[in-house]
């Protein structure tokens, strides 16, 4: 995994006061690593169009220019004359080589948005509206520097944002760019060193981690001398849909789980793979509830809710008062944004809408687990938060296709398996949500066609 920070202004003057550098060389560098990505990426003479604004993120872009002259067909287009010393610096620079200055703005093969970065501190006025406008309907190869100009640094756009396929971000990740929103602007994200050593940026302390592929542990079976007991048993708790119980208890048995048993009072029509009982198995070693539950006896649930095993909660058990009681360390959350809100209503911290929710994600979690350190919660969304007390894991791996009835279940699923065959919560979470997002990842036909089952057999080939 990889560290993220909320601000990386304060590491930046701490690493010119550390290793004598200044802020021209972290500037120098970071428009060499846009340099390098452009020459690798494109022909020789391509046309590229820098949009600069006044700040220092425009000064990166001054500097980018005079690094590009002559090697590309270059133009260098100014909202404005830089304010900041340095861009003074860098446009002196750019003049004394005669890059080539524009005055409009024109449908380049690139374009480089380096509009505004970091320091984004209000709406954005008509002009730069506009501006973004015409850039994003632009049908040109597009790179962020640093962050999309209109991306503010809580990740959130107030009016409109730069869509690039690319973000070239500089120093280090920023939480920003995590955002549920910002997943529409970001594109790929690529972080330009700023000639300062990863380990300065690595023992930076931090709670925040992005997840990468090789964070996902399958559950490989180590032992020949096995039965499927030693794989655990997981209940899953049948309501009024037992679709919905169904999906999660075929994506755990594909996933590792010796055995599977649905729990329900009336005999259910299953497949053939998963038993049924009425009452929770002797041996069970998870259980997952809230799935298609509906309405169930308070006195029901809470004998459930009290066994001291670990458990995934979903679904309409986040309108039932009766979990705060619960929320220990045996507990896994995996709400939606719209069962989250219903969540910190009932847990008394905020009655928010959804949109303030997806606007500061990751604020509402932190207040969350503040109350309640003892509980894992997965937050869902277009980058899942796994999060327990004050640590937070943010997988970027899923994509629209995930949007569809019966992909929260096989996650659901995914999770209580591993907690069954004995995974920590954390761990479970963090395998579980990293094989949902590749399984569908690795789907190639098309974004629109993923079911359940597809994702169920593509957690099979992982
Ligand atoms: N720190 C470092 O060492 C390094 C930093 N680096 C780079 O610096 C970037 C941060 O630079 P920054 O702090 O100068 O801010 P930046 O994003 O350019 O914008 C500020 C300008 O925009 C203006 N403005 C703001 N909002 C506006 C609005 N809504 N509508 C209109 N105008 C608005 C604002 O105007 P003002 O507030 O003065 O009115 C000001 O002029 C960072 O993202 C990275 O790219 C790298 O080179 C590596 C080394
Ligand atoms: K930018």
């Amino acid at each position: 995994m990889k560290k993220i920070f909320d601000e990386v202004r304060s590491l930046d003057k701490k690493a010119i006061e550390n290793y004598f550098l200044s802020e021209d060389i972290l500037m120098e560098h970071a428009s060499i690593g846009i340099q390098k990505y452009i020459t690798k990426k494109f022909k020789k003479n391509e046309k590229i169009l820098i949009v600069s604004g006044t700040g220092n993120n425009g000064a990166d872009g001054i500097a980018l220019a005079r690094l590009l002259h002559k090697k590309f067909d270059v133009s260098l287009y100014l909202t404005n004359e830089p304010k900041t010393e340095i861009g003074k610096l860098q446009l002196k620079r750019a003049k004394s080589i005669n890059v080539n200055f524009v005055k409009d703005i024109f449908q380049a093969d690139i374009i480089v948005d380096c509009i505004f970065g970091t320091g984004l501190n209000k709406e954005l006025d008509k002009n730069s509206i506009d501006l973004i406008e015409k850039l994003n309907n632009f049908k040109s190869f597009k790179i962020a520097c640093d962050i999309p100009s209109g991306l503010d640094i809580l990740g959130r756009v107030t009016t409109i944002a730069f869509k690039a396929n690319i973000t070239i971000t500089m120093g280090a990740l920023k939480t920003a760019l995590f955002s549920d929103v910002a997943k529409d602007y970001v594109g790929k994200i690529k972080v330009a060193k700023l000639g300062i050593e990863d380990e300065f940026f690595q023992s930076t302390l931090t709670n925040k981690y992005l997840l990468e592929k090789s964070d996902l542990v399958l559950p490989y079976r180590n032992i020949e001398n096995s039965h499927k007991g030693t794989y655990g048993h997981l209940n899953v708790i049948s309501g009024e849909k037992v679709g919905a119980s169904i999906i999660a208890s075929m994506a755990a048995f594909s996933f590792g789980t010796g055995l599977v048993t649905i729990i329900s009072e009336n005999q259910e029509s299953i497949p053939h793979l998963i038993m049924q009982d009425k009452v929770i198995s002797k041996n069970c070693t998870a259980i997952a509830i809230g799935m298609g539950l509906g309405k169930i006896d308070d006195s029901k649930l809470e004998n459930i809710l009290k066994l001291k095993l670990p458990k995934v909660l979903d679904a309409d058990i986040f309108y039932n008062k009766l979990i705060l009681e619960y929320l220990n360390e045996y507990v896994v959350l995996t709400p939606h944004p719209k069962e989250f809100i219903s969540l910190l209503k009932l847990a008394n911290i905020t009655d928010i809408s959804i949109e303030e929710l997806q606007n500061n994600r990751f604020k509402y979690v932190k207040e969350f687990c503040n109350k309640y350190p003892d509980v894992v919660l997965l937050l869902k969304g277009s980058n899942v938060i796994i999060a327990q007390d004050d640590n937070i894991y943010i997988n970027s791996f899923g994509n629209s296709s995930l949007s569809k009835g019966g992909s929260g279940d096989v996650l659901s699923g995914l999770i209580a398996s591993l907690l069954a065959q004995g995974y920590k919560r954390v761990e479970g979470c963090i395998s579980a949500s990293l094989a949902h997002t590749l399984s569908a990842l690795n789907y190639s036909k098309n974004n629109y066609s993923l079911t359940p089952d597809n994702l169920i057999e593509g957690i099979k080939n992982l």
